[in-house]
């Protein structure tokens, strides 16, 4: 490994493509039930699994795998580990939570025609990792930020992306069969979308609502706002 480095220039964006990544950012949305039935070929995906690897990682541990899921047989498994899981969820709302709470959609695993398992190598930097040394939790970190680059990068490819996370722990590991030390950080399903939510479908549907950022800001220590 070569251990001589300068940076090169860093290139300055221009309005547009400024404004590209805001619109990216702005206009990304967990997709649940817009998923067109176009198929996402191997290429755009190997664009989008990509952006994912360039994600930052503690170390650059990279410690995640992209496991491709296009076999209904595996879905329909993941979908039924979803479904019992959230028979379990709605039961821990309260009465008044609950009815809304079972009216939403939150999963396409079927609809959706491709799925990616994301999981994180708990194991692969070794037993002491540059910046992991005193918060082993950074490996899984470093894993959604894996997520957050691919769910961009899909946005600006026109393909929705939707997280799902409603399933008893070891549910994933035993469908799709992960060695000791890779724990399972997400389900994403994956489809060409025709049509957005303009802000959070939870929002939409009256679930919740964004938090004013003012309320959420403080200068120089918990407490001070302004
Ligand atoms: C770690 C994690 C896990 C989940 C989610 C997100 C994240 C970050 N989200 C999506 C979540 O509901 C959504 O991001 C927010 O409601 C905000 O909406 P937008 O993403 O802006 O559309 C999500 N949505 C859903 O319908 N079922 C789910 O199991 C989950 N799980």
């Amino acid at each position: 490994m070569s251990t001589h480095a300068t940076p090169v220039a860093a290139g300055a964006f221009s309005d547009e493509e400024r404004a590209a990544v805001y619109r990216a950012i702005f206009s990304r949305r967990d997709v649940r039930s817009q998923f067109t039935a176009r198929p996402v070929g191997d290429e755009v995906l190997g664009r989008l699994l990509t952006a994912a690897h360039h994600a930052p990682s503690v170390g650059f541990m990279q410690p995640w795998n992209f496991i491709v899921v296009r076999s209904a047989a595996v879905k329909r498994q993941v979908q039924g580990a979803f479904a019992a899981a959230n028979a379990e969820a709605a039961a821990m709302f309260s009465d008044d939570r609950r009815p809304l709470y079972s009216a939403l959609k939150l999963e396409g695993i079927l609809q959706a025609p491709v799925s990616l398992c994301i999981t994180c190598d708990r194991n692969r930097g070794g037993p002491v990792v540059l910046g992991r040394t005193h918060a082993p939790e950074m490996d899984l970190y470093s894993t959604v930020c894996a997520v957050q680059n691919l769910w961009l990068a899909a946005r600006a490819e026109g393909i929705g992306v939707g997280w799902v996370s409603i399933f008893r722990e070891g549910d994933l590991r035993d469908i799709l069969g992960l060695p000791e030390g890779v724990v399972p950080v997400a389900w994403l399903c994956l489809g060409y979308v025709d049509a957005l939510y303009d802000r959070p479908e939870l929002e939409a549907k009256g679930w919740a609502k964004r938090l004013p950022l003012e309320g959420l800001v403080f200068r120089d220590g918990w407490g001070q706002r302004g």
